[in-house]
């Protein structure tokens, strides 16, 4: 530490405090969670074994069970206490990682003094209540974000705050090592950034909590509208900012949403272990991850064309034919469950034909399923009185009457026999209201072929039929993220815009990597949100924090963006684009094999980096490896990334992801001839990359490259 600056000296004294803080908080907490454990079992023996369980008249039931019930309270109030302290441990173990990262000075008010608000991944305070550490996502914490000096202000339960910020410092900490802090007195500008920016390609992403920019802020802090739609270019932090936001959103309503209730929908499986680290290393859970395939599978509809290329036009006909549908008893299937039909097709049909006259859709389901589970709950009494199902009943074991039943079965009564049968007939046939309500009785398949006149329905055909008769897919959703939205066609959206019809979306996405033909623009994603959630707002990302000027330069220039925007980037130089044309592939191997060489060399020093070469597609991916004696490997689907060497990625699987080096060893004019298609392509292939391009050709180079 430089003694000579007092400022690290005072900084590096109250960091020593702070952490001796928190290294007793933690202490203190290990051993009272311990303490708790034992007392609250020790406890419990005793309080079970007062407990003598007396049903024998009606006062002795009652005692009985107000002892249990205290006993219950007792329980609650122990899990209550062991989840804050839990809680508490867990924030207090994150903060002994890097206790704060910045720390502004604030004038609230003119006639007091100012007063220091140090902000960190979570937040702490002492045993007093005072806040030592404030978390990121507190409100007060958006003065260090908004990065204005002097006035500035936040927003707190709806108000307006404004105050004055003397002092903006940033600190480089790690555990209680304080190895460096920047005052942004004078201008604006983020050395923390700068310096997280210099860093190489790390195998998976990380959190930018400490070095959120303004644009990306108001992203992360946005009002929770129903739709945002965030248009940014490649390396902008698309990704960071969905993943800052979420954790934004869990921390500000954590009483009422949790993990599971936000649904994240990205790319590909590479890309979901490249960023499921995120979260958890800001104490938060990961959302639900999902791949379009995922979401299809899920809902039954695995074994069909994944619908990726369905029309939005086969969508519109669905709809536009839906008024005038008529359903046949053709278009009924029996409720059978190992082989017993509880519901014939002909008892549906005549179920159907009574509600049909509401039209198709999901009044008519809500009737139709209501009736058919009251038919179902009379049959199985039916059954349940039968000869042949009593004997069955009684015919089990007593081990199953047991498990199944509860009890063993008192053969001398017979109401006691058919009740008993009723609930053997249940354990038989619980799955049967399932089929039920997921409308199994319908043969969508058939009905949708009808309507479209076609001989096979595309699962996303089939999930939007599903939503035109049923209404809503799912309440379970709260928050849905989708992750290079470009990447969707209208039909997809469609599907899922309705499918969580009562979620809020946060789209994220770049028109200019849309890599695949037929995929929906930014205005028609808008309307098809705007169709089924009202308002979409729209937020814009135009600088890059991945990519070198020099790599930015390249890709920029692919690209026309609009006469006013102009796209930055912030990240030192890097080196200068790499191009070489080869008449024949034998030159090619030659150069890529010196470009591999020296990846290698680089890994096996400091310099560690990870080079991809990333071929247009699966084909041209395995003749790179071919031509290179197959001495490095193509990614596959169920791998992540290496942390540093070489590495063949296909296009489709870089999505989304860094690379310190990206070599393209394609960009000839046949792989990218000069298209809109293309032009994308090579866009998305190049802002791969954060310091070096290199482009090579077997033929003449792509005339986009010239
Ligand atoms: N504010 C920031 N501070 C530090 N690093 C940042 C910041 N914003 C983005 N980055 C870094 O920039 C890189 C690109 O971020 P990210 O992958 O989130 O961008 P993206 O817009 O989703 O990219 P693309 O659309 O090209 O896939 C990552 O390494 C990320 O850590």
């Amino acid at each position: 530490m430089n003694e000579d600056d007092p400022v690290l000296v005072e900084e590096q004294a109250h960091l020593d405090e702070l952490y001796k803080q928190l290294l007793g908080f933690r202490d203190d907490l290990t051993h009272q969670l311990e303490h708790d454990h034992k007392q609250a079992a020790a406890d419990l023996v005793t309080m079970s074994e007062e407990i003598r369980p007396d049903f024998g008249g009606a006062d002795e039931t009652m005692e009985t069970l107000a002892a249990i019930e205290t006993l219950n309270a007792v329980i609650d109030a122990y899990n209550q206490y062991h989840d804050f302290s839990v809680d508490r441990l867990r924030k207090v173990l994150l903060l002994l990682r890097q206790p704060y990262f910045a720390k502004v000075r604030l004038k609230m008010r003119p006639d007091r003094p100012a007063r220091d608000v140090y902000i960190g991944a979570a937040g702490i305070t002492d045993d007093r209540h005072t806040p030592l550490v404030v978390d990121w996502r507190n409100p007060i914490a958006e003065t260090y974000y908004n990065q204005e000096n002097g006035q500035t202000s936040y927003t707190v339960n709806g108000r307006l705050k404004t105050v004055e910020l003397e002092l903006r410092r940033q600190f480089d900490i790690e555990r209680d090592q304080l190895h460096a802090y920047f005052d942004t007195t004078v201008a604006i500008e983020d050395s923390l950034l700068l310096n997280a920016l210099r860093k190489h390609h790390s195998e998976k992403l990380q959190a930018i909590t400490a070095t959120i920019q303004r644009e990306q802020n108001e992203v992360v802090r946005h009002a929770d509208v129903p739709v945002m739609l965030v248009n940014g270019i490649a390396g902008s932090g698309k990704t960071s900012v969905m993943l800052q936001r979420i954790a934004y959103l869990l921390y500000h309503n954590h009483e009422t949403l949790n993990a599971n209730q936000v649904y994240l929908f990205s790319p590909n499986e590479v890309f979901e272990r490249y960023i499921d680290g995120v979260l958890p290393s800001m104490g938060e859970a990961n959302p639900r991850l999902y791949t379009w395939r995922d979401f299809v599978e899920e809902q039954g509809a695995g074994n069909r064309d994944d619908g990726s290329k369905t029309p939005a036009s086969s969508l519109k006909r669905l709809e536009d034919e839906i008024g005038s549908l008529v359903i046949t008893t053709d278009d009924l299937r029996a409720i059978t469950m190992d082989d017993v039909t509880l519901l014939s097709a002909g008892q549906i049909g005549s179920v159907v034909d009574k509600h049909a006259k509401w039209g198709i859709g999901p009044r008519f389901v809500a009737l139709t399923c209501d009736e058919l589970r009251d038919r179902l709950d009379r049959r199985l009494a039916g059954m349940a009185r039968s000869d042949d199902w009593q004997e069955r009943a009684m015919g089990l074991d007593v081990e199953a009457q047991i498990q199944i039943l509860g009890s063993v079965i008192d053969t001398s009564d017979e109401d006691e026999i058919a009740r008993v049968t009723r609930r053997y007939l249940d354990y038989l046939f619980a799955g049967a209201e399932a089929d039920i309500d997921r409308l199994t009785w319908l043969r969508l398949d058939r009905i949708g072929m009808r309507m479209l006149d076609q001989k096979t329905l595309s699962a996303t055909e089939l999930l939007y039929l599903r939503l035109l008769i049923c209404g809503r897919g799912t309440s379970d959703a709260r928050y849905v993220m989708i992750d290079e939205v470009q990447d969707y066609s209208a039909a997809q959206l469609m599907v899922l815009s309705k499918f969580f019809g009562s979620a809020h979306f946060l789209l994220l996405g770049d028109q200019n990597q849309a890599i695949r033909e037929g995929t929906a623009s930014f205005d028609e994603i808008r309307s098809i949100f705007e169709a089924t959630h009202g308002q979409v707002d729209v937020c814009r990302l135009l600088t890059s924090y991945r990519s070198s000027p020099e790599v930015t330069a390249v890709f920029s220039r692919l690209v026309h963006m609009g006469d006013d925007i102009k796209l930055a980037s912030v990240r030192r130089a890097g080196l200068e684009p790499r191009r070489g044309a080869f008449e024949a592939d034998g030159e090619l191997a030659a150069a890529l094999r010196e470009v591999v060489a020296a990846a290698r060399a680089e890994a096996e020093g400091d310099q560690a980096g990870l080079t991809a070469i990333v071929a247009n597609d699966a084909k041209a991916a395995y003749r790179i490896a071919k031509l290179l004696d197959n001495d490095v490997p193509v990614l596959k689907k169920n791998q992540s990334l290496p942390a540093s060497g070489v590495v063949i990625v296909t296009l489709v699987m870089a999505k989304g992801l860094e690379f310190d080096h990206v070599v393209i060893p394609d960009a000839d004019a046949t792989t990218y001839p000069d298209t809109p298609l293309a032009r994308r392509q090579l866009y998305t292939a190049v802002s791969r990359a954060m310091h070096q391009v290199t482009l090579f050709s077997c033929g003449e180079m792509s005339s986009l490259l010239s």
